[in-house]
């Protein structure tokens, strides 16, 4: 079933075009929005979120239609939203902080219980009193997505909940929002191709503005088929390349005469759609 539809939104900042015509539709299940620095992806998950709204186009959430005051109101109360750089008041605690956001979206009936409750899904039962400042930045965004599951929305939109964790937290954070996404339908912001890789069934790329691509994480792999190949030095002319730690070079382009092909990966794929200009950093 269809929870977010979008149509042609578009949206400029002065002279900057942040999106430019972007189209899809959602379901329940994990899809990744992967896109360079400066892509459209904030301002995307923001508009979906209703925090600011688009100049043209049209959005449908649950069926609801955020334009009107109803409408946005419909959204907001079945949504969950983890921005991006979320301000925490350091002097809080786990528990006093999701609780002030569930003042927030209006949670009145059994609000501590409910505040527990996000908590625990989370895995942070042990660390509710503990201050937002004495929490890792792994723990603080298990806050930040505990505070987003509130009133357990259908839709919720993570804005690269993974960034600046070690890889271990990473991984919690993967498998937590992989459970999240069961029943559920998760837009989730990041650079990571190892982030779609584990766990979205779908990845939209954003790139400038435009959906470049919308498919299954390996159909985006499958871009790069026949594209990759390995060398024990640096060949010039390929669109990327580097130096793996077996100590050969990955390229990505066209391959020459004799060229070891190998196995393309999400990224190999996702760097060969940016294009050369485009390549992240
Ligand atoms: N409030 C704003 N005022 C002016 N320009 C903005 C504003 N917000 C975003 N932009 C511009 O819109 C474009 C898209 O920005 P956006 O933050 O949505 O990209 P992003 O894909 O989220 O990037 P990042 O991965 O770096 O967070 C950029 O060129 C950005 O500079």
């Amino acid at each position: 079933m269809t929870t977010v539809r979008a149509e042609g939104l578009s949206l400029r900042f002065g002279r900057t075009t942040a999106l430019d015509g972007v189209s899809f539709a959602l379901s329940d299940g994990v899809t990744g929005l992967l896109g360079p620095n400066g892509a459209g992806k904030t301002t995307l998950l923001r508009i979906l979120a209703t925090a600011i709204p688009a100049d043209a186009g049209a959005l449908h959430v649950l069926g609801n239609d955020p334009r009107g005051a109803a409408g946005r109101l419909a959204v907001r109360r079945r949504l969950g939203y983890l921005p991006q750089n979320q301000g925490f008041h350091p002097h809080f605690t786990a528990f006093e902080f999701v609780d002030y956001i569930a003042i927030l979206k209006e949670i009145v009936a059994g609000r501590h219980e409910e505040v527990r409750r996000v908590l625990h899904a989370v895995g942070l039962d042990a660390q509710r009193g503990k201050k937002m400042k004495a929490l890792s930045g792994g723990m603080r965004q298990r806050v930040g997505l505990a505070a987003a599951l509130l009133g357990d929305p259908a839709v919720v939109i993570l804005d690269e909940p993974t960034v600046g964790l070690d890889p271990e937290q990473r991984l919690r954070l993967r498998e937590l929002v992989a459970h999240i996404g069961e029943g559920r339908t998760v837009l989730l912001s990041t650079h990571q191709t190892e982030d779609v890789a584990s766990v979205c069934q779908r990845v939209i790329v954003l790139h400038q503005g435009r959906i470049r691509f919308d498919g299954e994480p390996s159909a985006l792999a499958a871009i790069a088929e026949g594209r990759v190949w390995s060398a024990p030095s640096k060949v010039d002319g390929a669109l990327a390349a580097w130096r793996t730690g077996g100590g050969d070079y990955h390229h990505i382009g066209v391959p020459p005469a004799g060229a070891r092909p190998v196995e393309p990966s999400i990224e190999d794929g996702y760097l060969l759609l940016l294009d050369s200009s485009g390549v992240p950093a």
